[in-house]
């Protein structure tokens, strides 16, 4: 269970996060990501290959309100880069950048081209409008594995009138606790999801998702997740997952 904050976000960072720039982290990502030579070849590779600035989805813009951007502050204030050399609050979160895919170029040859396509885009970055659909931003505590996501569902979102689609609930859940599960062993898979609606989200609304990690066996992740009016007072959303660690020659095989 104990792992180390540089163990854990190599992880991250080497799957979800680019750019590949730092050397002591391409050594422990070949570790943790990738079991077989060719896999490790490839992953000393990739930094020549990925832009060095890509646009972080995960920081405020203009589209969002008032609730979103007080959640925000509150939880980058307990975070690493605002704390440092502040007093402790006791509780210490993380920022995850957003970008809007895992891969940036289709150069890779034969091998790379199998899983890289020019055009992909991550799900829930893929809508340039800003909160037009998915407003998203995903902290992590590190002590108690967890994570908190604070959602703001746009317009293009809509199921039920006024309220927001069921789909797109089951995907920021899919994201925040398949991110979570990544955080401990990427790559991972979405092997089973299960929802409970309780209550409709209006559209435009903030909303807080929070997951917990219930159980690691081998291979497989239990992650619950619960969705919330921001004040906690008021329970929209109830979800459990299951999430299989995968080598990355999963991905190859069609
Ligand atoms: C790093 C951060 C990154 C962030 C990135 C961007 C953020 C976005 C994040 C977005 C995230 C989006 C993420 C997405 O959306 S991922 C996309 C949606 N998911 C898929 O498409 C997965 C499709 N399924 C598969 O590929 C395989 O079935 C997997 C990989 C899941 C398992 O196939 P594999 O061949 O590897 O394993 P196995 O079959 O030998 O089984 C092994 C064990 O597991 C047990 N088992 C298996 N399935 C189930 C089940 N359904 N319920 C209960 N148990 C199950 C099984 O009984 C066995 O148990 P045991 O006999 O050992 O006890």
């Amino acid at each position: 269970m104990t792992r180390s904050v540089g163990r854990i976000f190599s992880g991250f960072r080497c799957f979800g996060s680019l750019p590949f720039g730092n050397p002591p982290l391409k050594t422990q990502c070949s570790s943790v990501l990738f079991r077989t030579t060719s896999e490790r070849t490839l992953m000393h590779a990739l930094p020549k290959i990925f832009g060095r600035k890509p646009r972080d989805f995960s920081l405020p813009n203009s589209s969002w309100g008032k609730e979103m951007m007080q959640l925000y502050n509150h939880y980058n204030r307990l975070s690493k880069e605002t704390t440092e050399g502040q007093e402790d609050h006791g509780e210490q979160w993380t920022r995850l950048p957003s970008y809007n895919r895992t891969l940036k170029y289709a150069t890779g040859g034969v091998y790379l081209s199998k899983i890289i396509q020019s055009k992909a885009r991550l799900f829930t970055r893929n809508i340039r409008d800003p909160g037009a659909s998915f407003e998203y931003v995903i902290f992590f505590r590190q002590d108690k594995l967890k994570c908190a996501c604070i959602f703001q569902a746009g317009h293009l979102l809509e199921g039920a009138p006024g309220h927001v689609h069921g789909g797109a609930i089951a995907t920021m859940i899919d994201t925040i606790t398949g991110t979570h599960a990544s955080l401990l062993s990427a790559p991972v898979m979405t092997a089973n999801l299960n929802i409970n609606y309780r209550s409709p989200i209006p559209l435009g609304s903030t909303v807080l998702i929070e997951s917990i990690l219930d159980k690691e066996d081998g291979r497989k992740r239990y992650i619950s997740c619960r969705v919330t009016s921001t004040d906690g007072s008021k329970l929209h959303t109830e979800a459990t997952g299951l999430f299989l660690s995968i080598s990355v020659s999963h991905l190859l095989k069609r």
